[in-house]
């Protein structure tokens, strides 16, 4: 049995790799069902529905710290009661395992954080 993708560590990319293929990325999307794979599979994105600013912000807080314990950087938006992820890795233009680590790692964050968030798709 191999590990769930949260329990991974992403590892350094640093280039000189092909992107997931479409049917590949579908097959980790399986794994991370509450992210929306982008029409071109060069990224994945989702959606969280916070309480308010103030969660909002917490959260990309917590995301950000783990970004940096992982090494591998999502793009973040936010305002008042939502957060928006986008993955992809930018050395290959494209989805590495990385993101779908990544992706899972975030859902934890985001199930785990105590706040009474409702979710988004
Ligand atoms: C070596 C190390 O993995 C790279 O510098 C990382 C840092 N964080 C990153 N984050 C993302 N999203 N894409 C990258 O290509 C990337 N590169």
């Amino acid at each position: 049995m191999t590990d769930t993708l949260a329990e991974k560590t992403c590892t350094p990319c640093r280039g000189g790799v092909p992107p997931l293929t479409r049917d590949e990325a579908q097959r980790f999307q399986a794994q991370a069902p509450d992210w929306e794979l982008g029409d071109d599979a060069h990224r994945i994105q989702r959606s969280f529905r916070c309480r308010n600013f103030g969660d909002a912000l917490a959260l990309v807080q917590e995301i950000g710290e783990l970004a940096e314990t992982e090494g591998h950087h999502p793009d973040i938006s936010f305002g008042w009661g939502y957060v928006t992820v986008c993955l992809s890795t930018k050395k290959i233009k494209g989805l590495h395992e990385n993101d779908f680590i990544m992706a899972s790692k975030i859902d934890r964050v985001f199930d785990r954080s105590g706040r009474p968030l409702d979710r988004q798709r």
